[in-house]
């Protein structure tokens, strides 16, 4: 723990207060932040000034003019793959092999095609975003390789916060994707799906403060978001056992069952796709759809104003019965297919199977219900 001392004391230099709180290091979640002494609830932990981020303002000019425009995320990620004075900073941070076992973006093709469908959609997503940084900064800095690119790109992936620059005028700005900085230090939280401390950022900075007492030993957490285990996989690399945002995309069952003419009715009505099922319900989009599938069409525009007398739930919980049990097949078949296959590390292998088997119990208690 060497090196996270003395980054520590680099971050302390730079202004960063740390109050009774230490990077330690936990199996399954790399490091993470423990409580040295006891806390009370309300007890600010951590606080860094704005000097001490990272944002689209502190990359050097002789960085960011070659470049020309580009993602925020894409101008922090050539930043930091050409920034050699930090080295305290770097030395702490997880490696390219912590990459590869836990980032989808780094997993062999098979593998990244048996992802859940909302956890491959975003994947898709990061690799039109990387693809597109990265042509502009490998046209600026042909040396770079796109290894250490697509290093420095995910570790600005897992570990920026929110930020609004506070010159900016807007309070609502126009990309929120743009809205990002690296945030050393504070960037050892690990996330909970439950409250965690409360994180704020004012014109001083970022403050984290404790929202309940702590006791010497544990570890603190703050929350990335309201994240289903779909998003914190392609997006973090992880899932938790416990998630009470967790949810399952059911578009790829529900759309191929729609006409075009239904297609069009649910855009016009803002309906279409984006159906989830959690836990306990199903949405109240997969609801519209359903009824569209199976009810008149005065029977569904009346449940859209809002005048539902609830006799019509039995037939659309059959039609979503329908639904899920095939669902449920197709999930069972792809744990037997994971179990035997061989390409990929062992350990994504593992976490692929953990994740079907969490939304094969979401369908099952579903179906069960019904
Ligand atoms: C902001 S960093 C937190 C510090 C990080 N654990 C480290 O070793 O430097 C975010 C990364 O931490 C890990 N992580 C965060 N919360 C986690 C959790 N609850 N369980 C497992 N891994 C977690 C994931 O690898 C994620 O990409």
């Amino acid at each position: 723990m060497e090196k996270h001392k003395d980054f520590t004391d680099w971050a302390i230099s730079v202004g960063v207060k740390i109050n009774g709180v230490a990077p330690h290091h936990f199996p399954g979640r790399g490091l993470g932040i423990i409580a040295e002494k006891e806390l009370k609830a309300g007890s600010t932990i951590v606080s860094v000034p704005l000097t001490a981020l990272r944002t689209a303002k502190t990359v050097p000019k002789r960085i960011s003019d070659p470049i020309g425009p580009i993602t925020v995320h894409g101008l922090l990620a050539a930043d930091l793959a050409m920034d050699e004075s930090n080295r305290l900073w770097k030395a702490v941070l997880p490696s390219p092999q912590d990459f590869q076992e836990s980032m989808p973006l780094m997993w062999d093709p098979q593998l990244q095609d048996l992802l859940p469908e909302a956890a491959r959609t975003l994947l898709e997503n990061q690799k039109r975003k990387l693809s597109k940084d990265w042509a502009a900064v490998s046209k600026a800095f042909p040396l770079l390789t796109y290894d250490e690119y697509l290093y420095t790109w995910l570790i600005t992936n897992t570990r920026t916060f929110y930020f609004l620059s506070p010159s900016r005028k807007a309070k609502h700005p126009s990309n929120r994707d743009d809205c990002m900085a690296l945030n050393p230090f504070a960037d050892y939280f690990n996330h909970t799906d439950d409250q965690g401390c409360e994180v704020t950022f004012g014109p001083n900075g970022y403050a984290i403060t404790t929202d309940k007492p702590i006791k010497k030993g544990e570890e603190i957490y703050i929350s990335y978001g309201n994240h289903s285990n779909d998003f914190l996989l392609a997006e973090y690399g992880f899932i938790l056992e416990q998630n009470k945002w967790d949810e399952i995309c059911l578009d790829s069952y529900i759309l191929p069952l729609l006409s075009e003419t239904q297609k069009k009715t649910l855009k016009d009505a803002g309906f279409l796709g984006k159906y989830v099922l959690d836990k306990e319900t199903v949405c109240y989009r997969t609801q519209v759809a359903l009824r569209l599938l199976c009810l008149p069409l005065k029977d569904w525009r009346r449940f859209l104003n809002g005048h539902d007398d609830g006799k019509d739930q039995s037939a659309v919980d059959q039609l979503l019965l329908k639904i899920l049990q095939p669902y449920s097949k197709t999930v069972e078949e792809t744990i037997k297919s994971l179990a035997v296959l061989d390409c990929g590390l062992a350990s994504q292998r593992e976490t692929l199977s953990r994740r079907w088997r969490q939304i094969h119990l979401i369908l099952r208690s579903a179906i069960a219900r019904i």
